[in-house]
């Protein structure tokens, strides 16, 4: 490609809301565009990115005999009604209607486009296992669109669905589609993680993420060198306290005015806060809900909301604690908790004897309170949001905290969308049963910005050589000179056979073609200069600061080692 012909749009200054590194460095290379908050037009030098990525995946796919479909974005809402996620999703979920009233969407994701297709096919357990994907835009309405192409909402996927006969194959369907995800990432340069994840709406059993660690990343994951990984959500960690048991002392009603954190609480009672058991009302749709935990640890509320199976979860406001108990937030507790449907007790406070709790009475507590004698609990729950430094319950080594970017999520879905689809099939017995299903995706359009933020230097876009928009940067520094011009020309044409070539032939100072060359980020920078009549060239790597000479008779072999 000549560059005096290419269209990249370069920016000097990048606008201020361009917080992170990935989304400033596209915008000022004139890889993106914002059309309107979070929707991006994608210019070339992010096409031919996306371009090699998504070929990368098709021959990934491909591996594990998956075919490529390609489903519509605009989707009629009886399809998402059927499966009720037309009324669960909410705002995010966009929502028109066409020109005769008929009430559709935008799709952000097709487990019921894809269910529905292969319901009237798969009639016979011979027909699976089935895995099928596609690689389409997808549309959520996010209410707060951010770094660019990491939040957008509009934004490319790759999503797949498998369907099996049964368990054992859905385990190895989600055992090959994760391990073409992985070799995928490996492939474009990605540093990532698989880690054990929450499955959120979509119910199911396992469900796995893929994280690409980096600075600005929306979740945290605790992982520890022997190999446990999850993202916070779901980190389960041994608790660190030795808890010695007491004999049960009398309880005893304090009166402690003003006291309204569990720090002032443990110093006014003179206890450790690790003998203080916090209360906190949550309203989990329409059910209160009291969850007790020790006073030294913090609530994880996706824990809760799995173990209570809520839509929605909130602490219950103070107004809403006082409208719903009469009493003020501080005081509520778990000895006669008669306005609370369910009381939920974290492991923390199984074994604890002679604690404190809120003596449902506002500015009142109660010491000294026991298990079974002053309150009962069916059951325990871990509710507990790990900790740094806790150890981990597999290999008990201590959790390490770092921040990640989502770029890929697997579920096991079982039969929640074939049963409403009625995808049954006839199994070897000729009973009929439902299809037992997978889904599976990758953020296509996201993984831009993830490589950008792992391989970004601080003149611009060191690109891993196998997604790189150009290959080979040629940059011929005067254009009036008759050596350079020969060398150039000759190398384009020779290069070009091998590798995707951009020459930069235009009339422009040599600060500029650098500066241009640094978003552009090829693996190999060829600089035809002043020694082009001697037969000498320099190159250059992105990542390193200085160029180096080179005889032309030896640029195949360099260019060989760089990018083979
Ligand atoms: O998308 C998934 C599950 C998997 C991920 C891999 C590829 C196939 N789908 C989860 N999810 C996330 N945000 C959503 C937003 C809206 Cl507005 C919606 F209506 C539905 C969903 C939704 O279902
Ligand atoms: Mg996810």
């Amino acid at each position: 490609m000549r560059q005096s012909k290419f269209f990249m749009p370069t920016l000097k200054e990048v606008p201020a809301d361009a917080e992170a590194v990935s989304h400033q460095l596209m915008l000022r290379g004139g890889y993106v565009r914002q059309v309107t908050a979070g929707v991006y037009s994608y210019l070339p030098l992010a096409n031919l990115v996306l371009t090699k990525i998504s070929n990368i995946v098709r021959e990934e796919m491909a591996k594990i005999d998956a075919p490529e479909m390609l489903m519509p974005i605009f989707l009629p809402a009886s399809l998402w009604q059927e499966s009720g996620r037309y009324e669960s999703y909410g705002p995010n979920l966009f929502k028109l209607v066409d020109r005769h009233e008929r009430p559709s969407i935008l799709g952000p994701t097709h487990e019921e486009t894809f269910t529905e297709i292969v319901a009237e096919e798969l009639r016979s357990y011979k027909k699976m296992p089935l895995t099928l994907y596609q690689i389409q835009t997808k549309f959520r309405d996010e209410n707060r669109p951010r770094f660019g192409l990491l939040r957008g909402r509009e934004f490319i996927m790759l999503d797949a669905y498998s369907f099996a006969a049964n368990e054992e194959q859905l385990d190895v369907q989600y055992q090959e589609v994760g391990q073409a995800f992985q070799n995928v990432f490996d492939r474009v340069g990605l540093k990532t993680m698989a880690i054990i994840a929450d499955a959120g709406a979509m119910g199911g059993s396992d469900s796995t993420e893929y994280q690409a660690p980096a600075a600005v990343g929306e979740d945290t994951i605790a992982y520890t060198a022997g190999g446990y990984a999850a993202n916070i959500e779901m980190a389960k960690s041994i608790d660190s306290l030795e808890v010695t048991t007491e004999e049960p002392k009398e309880i005893e009603k304090v009166h402690t005015p003003g006291i309204k954190t569990i720090t002032a609480l443990a110093e006014f009672m003179a206890v450790p806060n690790t003998k203080i058991v916090k209360s906190v009302l949550y309203r989990a749709d329409d059910k209160l809900v009291l969850v007790l935990i020790r006073g030294d640890k913090q609530i994880n509320e996706v824990k809760l909301t799995n173990i209570i199976d809520a839509n929605e979860l909130h602490v219950a406001t103070d107004a809403e604690v006082v409208e719903l108990t009469g009493i003020m937030p501080g005081g509520i507790g778990p000895v006669n908790a008669t306005f609370a449907d369910m009381v939920i007790a974290d492991e923390t406070i199984e074994h604890l004897t002679n604690f404190v709790v809120g003596a449902n009475e506002t500015d009142y507590q109660l010491a000294n309170v026991n298990l079974g004698r002053d309150f009962f609990v069916d059951q325990f729950y871990d509710v507990k949001l790990a900790e740094e430094g806790e150890l981990d319950p597999i290999g008990h080594e201590p959790l390490k905290f770092t921040r990640g970017i989502e770029i890929g999520h697997i579920f096991k879905l079982g039969t929640r969308y074939t049963k409403d689809f009625h995808a049954n099939f006839l199994d070897e017995n000729g009973k009929e049963q439902p299809v037992i299903m997978g889904s599976y995706g990758i953020g296509i359009s996201r993984l831009l910005s993830a490589i950008i933020e792992q391989n970004y230097t601080e003149r611009g876009i060191a690109w891993p050589k196998t997604v790189a928009p150009f290959e080979v940067h040629l940059i011929q520094m005067k254009m009036n000179d008759a050596d350079q011009t020969k060398v150039a020309n000759d190398l384009y044409q020779s290069l070009s056979d091998k590798y995707d070539v951009l020459y930069d032939e235009r009339n422009e100072r040599a600060g500029v073609k650098f500066a241009d060359a640094d978003l552009v980020g090829a693996p190999v920078r060829v600089i035809i200069g002043k020694k082009a009549s001697e037969g000498i060239i320099e190159v250059k790597h992105p990542g390193e600061q200085d160029s180096t000479e080179v005889k032309l008779t030896e640029l195949e072999n360099y260019i060989n080692s760089e990018i083979g």
